[in-house]
Order: C-alpha cells, then sequence, then structure tokens
C-alpha cells in the first residue's frame, strides 16, 4: 500500500464542523486515484494532511507503511505535491526552477540537467524555457508546477486540481502525461478535480467527497452500474425557449439556456423524436458519465 488512511479528522482552529470527518482510504502502489467533491468538500484539506502540511485533529495516516507526521523527511522523499495555486520561484527562469526541483531531489548536475530537458519537451514549456518564472500566463504556470512535481520521478505524486487554468488541448495532453508517467514508471497519483469527464479516462479508482467524507470509493466502471439504465441527455435552448421536458426526470443541471436530464434508456427514443421535431433545439445524448455520477451524489441530498 502507498497510503493507509484511518478515521482521520480535521477540525480547523475556531471551527465547529470538521473539514475532513473520520476518512478511512487506502491507495494501492501505482494506483491513479482521483477525489472528485463539491467547493469545500475537504479534498484540499485532506491531501494537505496526506502530505504533512496540515496537522490532523486525529486519525492515522501511513506512507508505505510509516507513520506519515512522524516521517517528514521520508515523506518529502517519497511525495511530490503541487498545490492549488502557484509556489513562489523567486523569479527563477523556467528551465532554472525545473533544474534546482530535480537536483534538490538528490540528482547529480549532469543527471538534474538531463531531467530539465526531458521535462521542458515533456510539458511543452520549450517556449518559455528562458522566461522568468513570474511572467508566465497561468496555463504555463501550471505546466511549469506539474514540471516540477514530477520531475526526478518521486514515487507520489499528489496533484491538486492539475488542469485548472488550462486549454482543452493542455487539459488533454496533461492526462496523457499523468497516464504515461504511471505506466512508464509505476508512480502513484493522487488528484483533485473537478474536470471529471476526462479525468475517467485514467483513474482506476475515485473517491467522491462531501462534507468532509467519501460518499463512495470505487473504480468508475463499478460506480456507474447504478446510472447504467440512465443516459444523459443535454439540451441547448435558444434564448427565451420555455423547455419542454418530462418533469419526472432528475434535472441535474439547469440554466436559462442549458439543461442537464438523467434519462431511463427505454424512453430516450420517444424523447428524441421529440425534440427533433424543434430544429432550434440543440441536444447531445450520451452514456453516463462519471461527471452524472458525481452529480447523482451531489443532487442525492
Ligand atoms: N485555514 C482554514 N481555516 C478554517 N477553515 C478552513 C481553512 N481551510 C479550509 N477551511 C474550511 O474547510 C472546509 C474544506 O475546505 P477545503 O479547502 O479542504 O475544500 P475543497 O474541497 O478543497 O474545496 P475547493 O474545491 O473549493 O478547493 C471548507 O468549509 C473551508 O471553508
Amino acid at each position: 500500500m502507498a497510503y493507509e488512511i484511518e478515521h482521520l479528522v480535521k477540525v480547523y482552529p475556531r471551527q465547529t464542523e470538521p473539514a475532513t470527518n473520520d476518512v478511512s482510504l487506502s491507495i494501492r502502489a501505482g494506483e491513479v486515484f482521483g477525489i472528485l467533491g463539491d467547493n469545500g468538500a475537504g479534498k484540499t484539506t485532506l491531501v494537505r494532511q496526506m502530505v504533512n502540511l496540515l496537522r490532523s485533529t486525529s486519525g492515522d495516516i501511513r506512507l508505505f507503511g510509516k507513520s506519515v507526521p512522524g516521517n517528514p523527511l521520508f515523506v518529502s522523499r517519497t511525495v511530490a505535491y503541487m498545490p492549488q495555486s502557484s509556489m513562489a520561484l523567486n523569479r527563477l527562469k523556467v528551465k532554472e526552477a525545473i533544474y534546482f526541483a530535480a537536483h534538490l531531489r538528490g540528482m547529480s548536475r549532469r543527471d538534474a540537467a538531463r531531467e530539465r530537458d526531458a521535462m521542458i519537451e515533456t510539458w511543452q514549456l520549450g517556449p518559455v524555457r528562458d522566461k522568468s518564472s513570474s511572467r508566465l500566463s497561468g496555463g504555463q504556470q501550471r505546466l511549469l508546477q506539474l514540471a516540477l512535481a514530477t520531475a526526478g520521478h518521486l514515487p507520489v505524486a499528489v496533484l491538486d486540481e492539475p488542469t485548472n487554468d488550462l486549454d482543452p488541448v493542455n487539459r488533454k495532453h496533461v492526462w496523457e502525461v499523468l497516464r504515461k508517467f504511471n505506466a512508464e514508471h509505476g508512480t502513484t497519483i493522487l488528484f483533485i478535480t473537478h474536470d471529471a469527464i476526462e479525468a475517467e479516462r485514467i483513474v482506476h479508482r475515485v473517491g467522491i467527497m462531501r462534507k468532509g467524507s467519501f460518499l463512495a470509493i470505487g473504480q468508475p466502471a463499478q460506480l456507474k452500474r447504478k446510472l447504467l439504465d440512465h443516459m444523459r441527455l443535454e439540451v441547448w435552448l435558444p434564448p427565451g425557449e420555455v423547455p419542454a421536458l418530462p418533469a419526472d426526470m432528475p434535472q441535474h443541471w439547469k440554466s436559462d439556456d442549458n439543461v442537464v436530464l438523467s434519462v431511463p434508456r427505454d424512453r430516450a427514443p420517444a424523447l428524441l423524436s421529440e425534440l427533433r421535431l424543434n430544429e432550434s433545439i440543440d441536444y447531445r445524448l450520451y452514456s453516463a458519465t462519471l461527471e452524472d455520477l458525481y452529480l447523482h451524489y451531489a443532487n442525492s441530498d
């Protein structure tokens, strides 16, 4: 096991509600685990406890069998952590920051230089390699943070929203690189994301968090079984159009011009032929995704 977490609790000072509430979770070495959950669910709190940046109120966290709070040096040599917001890099150039990250992880100067070049290529930072890290765009900052977290290939990477600030092409690239690192280096990867549809392609298991606890943990296919008899119907309406949609189907999302419905499979054909009659309505029907699973839980109370 990479991580074994038992009955973990964090109550912040002067707070009454716990931010993480009796969390128990094991993550296998070499596993890719995604954490989904709404804002304030406790995801960042949990990973900060796991990387020793936050003292737990109670409970136990072990990393490869060693107590996390009791072995800070072991944790920092084993786990690379990428926080949600960028770290201060003292205006280091991109190439310098990556070189130092690799060197600080114990690589010789020559190996660190090689790793710097490999990371610049992998994360497509070539065009900004000589640029000061303080002058990068939000997306370039995110790619640099990913390069810093993965330089030197520590056994475990904990990534807080790795695809935030990225455009769709870069988002796909990030998931692809992480999948490759997992396959080639056996890196255990734990990440938080709101990008459920794309993350589904690389996770072995996901956990859905709410109010400090996991509502569900499992393989996406296994968790989605409860949605197998449903499809996701997304409908875009022209401005001012009143949606003529069945009232008895759960609506996962609704705005003035967009509705996401969970539709029983057997009722989908009839519903589609009704929608087809109105050419100004744009729609899409597909099998349930991880996002639908998340929405299912998010709407469950
Ligand atoms: N330093 C702090 N002091 C007090 N309360 C905090 C602190 N940090 C977080 N919280 C509270 O703990 C709860 C969990 O916050 P956390 O940042 O872990 O959520 P999250 O799931 O990562 O949310 P998001 O998706 O918005 O990043 C929230 O209610 C938040 O207000």
